[in-house]
């Protein structure tokens, strides 16, 4: 999951993109990047790193100009290679920068398609570096001299034509404006906001409300699947709807994990789905386990925290923090190699004792994925002295690969592959364990809300995939390419690809 964020202002927006990218910075941790507009030139500063070991105060000083895009980056494609890093640049037609947030499906046949149709070479094995391509050919098809939001719109729908997967871009032409647009799934998120100046509106782009929040943007609402947004560098803002068949079916793990509690996406408040997912799996113990003996309720920090505070209320048990987080560490499921992820887990969590100590506890986690955060937790749990560790997770059992934005390429990496609850519970070491209810999850994201939204991509709980596109033979591919082991060998190429116009370290 990546985070993307796109500003057109009426004054430098370098500090501002800075400021919503550190907003951002749960959804990627590898790589972060900024690209500005200045008098028809772009300005680009992007590394590995996170968004405060990036931009030193020299890359911002250069880093001029009212509008500009930024990108924070969770590799689900290609390599983590700074090459791969975001915004990426292709200079015909008018020049034009792109920062992307999901994952294609059918990147290597349109890679192909580019280079022997399109006439067109992509440097890197990035899937946004194709789709800046085909948004760029189809733009170049139209041959005028001037863009037009008119224009624009064309190739957004030509884009929809030939992309197939998750995608919420934002892409910037040199000297003209800022494109927004969402796939025709509305799959990955996507919101924009207005701030009113002296000098008129400013308009912002962002993968999640609480970016706008941060810098004082109203939200206006939620970019629906399909459409595309143009704001041109003077602040006129156009929408369009540009994709022939569109309907809403976002991400349900954003709400499980991804998104920051205090986001809403598509007019559903995180923090509150959290707090149901809380309620719901609270009924599901007390249904099947009504004499049960936990003695306290601990959330394994940071994201199950919401579910677990209203579990508790709902049994009438105590929330105790049992676990102290260490601010210092980032999350540790978006980390890139199964080692890392280990060892993060214990530099990350510490137990406190007397929270432990002879106790019955039931620990909530939002989800078990590869199960390396609940193994060690309930380890530690024991080590504390707990009498019984039961766990619950605010998600249904993950089973099935990601090919959306997340990272989980290969089934047999999850917990849960072939095992039934009971052997997950063994495996992980807990006296019990219970999932969420697939349908619970859903209820608890939409019941009480305003939303539109009433399916969800749950892919990774039910393996439906709502492209229609996906096969054993992708599922095949994609394990070779991207399980912990190939990457770690592609690692040794990471830094080959050229690193086009990127400015520069001293
Ligand atoms: O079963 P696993 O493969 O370990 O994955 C699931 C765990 O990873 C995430 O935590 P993370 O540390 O990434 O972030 P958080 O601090 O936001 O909870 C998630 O919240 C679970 O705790
Ligand atoms: N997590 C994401 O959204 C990743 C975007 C893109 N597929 C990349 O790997 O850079
Ligand atoms: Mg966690």
């Amino acid at each position: 999951m990546c985070g993307i964020v796109g500003i057109v202002g009426k004054s430098h927006v370098n500090q501002a993109i800075y400021d919503a990218l550190t907003v951002l910075q749960h959804r990627g941790q590898d790589a972060a990047g900024i690209v500005t507009s200045y008098q028809n030139k772009f300005c680009l500063r992007k590394d590995n790193g996170l968004v405060s070991d990036v931009f030193r105060t020299r890359h911002m000083q250069r880093l001029i100009g009212n509008m500009g895009i930024g990108h924070v980056r969770y590799p689900t494609a290609g390599s983590s290679s700074s090459a791969e890093a975001q915004p990426f640049y292709v200079n015909s037609p008018y020049g034009i920068v792109l920062a992307h947030n999901g994952n294609l499906t059918n990147a290597e046949e349109l890679a192909g398609d580019i280079y022997r149709e399109d006439l067109r070479h992509i440097n890197t094995t990035s899937d946004s570096e194709v789709l800046l391509n085909i948004f760029a050919h189809e733009l170049a098809e139209q041959k005028q001299l001037q863009p037009t939001p008119e224009m624009i719109f064309n190739a957004v729908a030509e884009v929809h034509k030939r992309v197939r997967g998750g995608y919420a871009v934002v892409a910037m032409i040199s000297g003209y404006g800022m494109i927004a647009f969402r796939d025709p799934n509305g799959i990955r998120p996507a919101v924009f906001g207005r701030r009113d100046t002296a000098k008129g509106p400013e308009y912002m782009v962002a993968s999640e409300s609480v970016a706008l929040d941060a810098l004082g943007f109203k939200r206006e609402r939620d970019i629906a699947p399909g459409e595309a947004i143009v704001v041109t560098e003077n602040g006129e803002l156009f929408t369009q709807q540009c994709a022939e068949n569109s309907q809403l079916v976002p991400c349900i793990f954003e709400h499980v994990y991804f998104a920051r509690a205090d986001s809403i996406i598509d007019s559903i408040a995180v923090y509150k789905a959290r707090l149901r997912m809380g309620e719901k799996l609270a009924e599901k113990i007390l249904r099947e386990r009504p004499n049960h003996d936990i003695d306290v309720v601990i959330p394994i920090p940071d994201t199950s925290r919401s579910s677990a505070l209203e579990l508790a209320n709902r049994l009438g048990v105590k929330y105790r923090e049992g676990f102290m987080k260490n601010r210092y560490i980032g999350r540790t499921f978006i980390m890139p190699g199964q080692q890392q992820r280990k060892k993060s887990v214990k530099q990350k969590l510490n137990a406190l004792d007397l929270e432990f100590r002879g106790k019955n506890v039931l620990l909530v986690d939002d989800s078990i994925v590869r199960g390396t955060t609940c193994e060690q937790i309930i380890e530690m749990a024991r080590e504390a002295g707990a009498n019984k560790v039961y766990f619950a997770s605010a998600a249904p059992a993950v089973r099935y690969p990601n090919v959306y934005g997340i990272d989980m390429p290969a089934k047999e990496e999850f917990i849960a592959h072939n095992r039934t609850t009971e052997e997950v519970a063994e495996a992980i070491g807990a006296d019990w364990l219970v999932y969420q209810d697939l349908e619970d999850l859903k209820a608890a994201c939409i019941e009480g809300s305003k939303s539109k939204v009433r399916e969800f991509d749950c892919s990774v709980f039910d393996g439906k995939y709502v492209t229609g596109d996906i096969d054993d033979a992708y599922f095949d591919r994609l394990r070779e390419l991207r399980n912990d082991a190939s990457k770690g060998q592609r690692a040794a190429m990471d830094n080959v690809a050229i690193d086009l116009h990127n400015e520069t370290e001293s």
